[in-house]
């Protein structure tokens, strides 16, 4: 089980990419998050059982304290902005400063994320991509651009990011065992031995399902 925190500016998105992704519903009607929410989605890579456990946080400023208690032992922390609204780009910073300093250095994958996509043109969304890409490379994260409402990107972000994490479990397993390889559930056996970092980013496409 790998814990993803989600944060970002009020009204930008959050819930409705979280509910997109794990229900398979939008809902035009805006409904403050109160503190914090969270689902447990449920995939399979390479065979293994793995879980994410998706913490949606307000962006209401009087909810922040409530929010940020939620912020430690992230593995993933995805930082939400509205494509549509560059100063909700511009906040991503703070928010990421804020979760950042709840978990241990170096302890957690950044994701920025673009909401919103379906609202501009082609052309409109090209440029703030590449304002977002700016802002992506000094927060050291990955920067994806999707739509709740059509559902754009939206599967394949959240499979990526459990591949992220599954790969950092298994990074961390190894650590722990200090074994070059290892067994892991029912007979599957992962192999990481020989492989330079570089390489393995590249090569890993995990066969990712989600049950
Ligand atoms: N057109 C469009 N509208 C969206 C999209 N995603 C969210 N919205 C709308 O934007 C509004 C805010 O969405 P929420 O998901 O509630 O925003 P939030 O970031 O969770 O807000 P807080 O809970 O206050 O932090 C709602 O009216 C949604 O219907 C999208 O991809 N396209």
């Amino acid at each position: 089980m790998a814990k993803v925190v989600m944060v970002g500016d009020l009204y930008v998105g959050k819930t409705s990419l979280i509910n997109r992704f794990c229900k398979n519903v939008f809902d035009r009607d805006y409904k403050a998050t109160i503190g914090v929410d969270f689902e447990i989605e449920r995939f399979e890579i390479l065979g293994i059982p793995f879980n994410l456990q998706i913490w949606d946080t307000a962006g209401q400023e009087k909810f922040k304290c409530i929010a940020s208690a939620y912020y430690r032992g992230a593995q993933v922390i995805i930082t939400a902005f509205d494509l549509g609204d560059l100063q909700t780009l511009e906040h991503t910073r703070h928010w990421l400063q804020d979760a950042l300093k709840e978990n241990e250095p170096d302890s957690c994958s950044v994701f920025l994320i673009g909401t919103k996509k379906d609202t501009l043109s082609e052309a409109e969304c090209e440029r703030t991509e590449q304002d977002a890409l700016k802002y992506a490379s000094e927060m050291n994260a990955e920067f994806w651009s999707v739509s709740a409402k059509t559902g754009e990107h939206v599967k394949d972000f959240f499979f990526r990011v459990a591949g992220l994490a599954f790969e950092q479990s298994m990074k961390k397993e190894l650590e722990k065992s200090r074994h070059s390889t290892t067994q892991i559930g029912a007979g599957s056996l992962i192999q990481l031995e020989g492989n330079s970092p570089e390489k393995r980013e590249n090569d890993f496409r995990p066969n990712i399902n989600c049950c």
